[in-house]
């Protein structure tokens, strides 16, 4: 048996996308580990799963898997790839395309140009909900990593993201920290770690190590955090445009329990099928 998927990125973070709504199959961990690899497989840094609603007033049920495998709740340049997908393989004809993820309802709005602009939901900084193991809510938290302390902020985008500011994102370490911080002890659920340069109020400039899939070209969840936490900080003021590895996401907040929005591209690359 056959299954056909289409390669697609925003940004440069790759994706397999699978119909699951006419198409049917039962994907294990292993084998997405397997298809993920770029020697031996189709390579991709998320799988991206679109499936039939399981509720009234919603149009698909969307899950993701990051090339390591693991389940995850959300995923920002998946969502916006999500629907230009859904649209071109005529599952919808909708520009305003409403979305039920494991940690929420996001609601995709296609835009012209293959831009997509995404209500990302609520940001949460209560420390129980990212999950992060501190005893009382801060806008940033001395983390102690390999001898030395770094200042993060921690949010969750329906994911949980670790925040650092710093003043050279060419030298910030990235690959060094990275993985360090992503298996912190706390941070239970692991975390994803963007690093940001702040060049003004509205302008930024972002790296992210993902959890489940080393560094990115970009990470839609990762523009989202990093921009709340600056705005949050009072360091910059929506709207926050951010230049990640792969290109540029626009971010707007307004605070509080206010949704987030992100603005970017999303790119169909190729059609294949892969034998079960
Ligand atoms: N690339 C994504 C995030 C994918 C999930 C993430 N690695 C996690 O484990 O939470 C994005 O664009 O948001």
């Amino acid at each position: 048996m056959f299954l056909h998927f289409t390669k697609m990125h925003g940004l440069g973070n790759d994706f397999m996308v699978i119909d699951l709504v006419t198409q049917h199959a039962h994907i294990t961990p292993k084998q997405v580990k397997h298809w993920s690899n770029r020697h031996t497989g189709i390579g991709f840094d998320q799988l991206l799963l679109v499936e039939p609603p399981n509720k009234p007033d919603v149009d698909f049920s969307y899950r993701i898997f990051n090339a390591d495998g693991s389940e995850v709740e959300q995923c920002g340049n998946g969502a916006r790839c999500f629907a230009i997908f859904v649209r071109n393989k005529r599952l919808t004809a909708k520009k305003h395309i409403i979305v039920e993820t494991s940690s929420g309802i996001i609601e995709l709005h296609v835009l012209p140009d293959h831009q997509v602009k995404v209500n990302m939901g609520k940001a949460r900084f209560t420390p129980k909900e990212i999950p992060f193991l501190a005893e009382q809510q801060a806008t940033t938290y001395p983390l102690v990593v390999e001898e030395q302390t770094i200042d993060i902020s921690a949010v969750s985008m329906g994911n949980p993201h670790a925040v650092i500011r710093t003043d050279n994102l060419k030298t910030a370490p990235v690959q060094a920290l990275g993985s360090k911080i992503e298996h912190h002890p706390l941070f239970p659920n692991r975390v994803n770690v963007g690093f940001i340069e702040i060049t003004d109020r509205h302008h930024a400039k972002l790296r992210v190590w993902e959890r489940g899939a080393g560094e990115t070209q970009a990470c839609g969840t990762g523009a989202c955090a990093a921009a709340v936490t600056a705005i949050q900080n009072n360091w910059m003021e929506s709207p926050v445009h951010l230049q990640l590895l792969g290109g540029k996401l626009t971010i707007e907040w307004k605070g509080g329990d206010t949704p987030v929005f992100m603005t970017g591209n999303a790119v169909s690359v190729y059609e294949g099928k892969i034998q079960l």
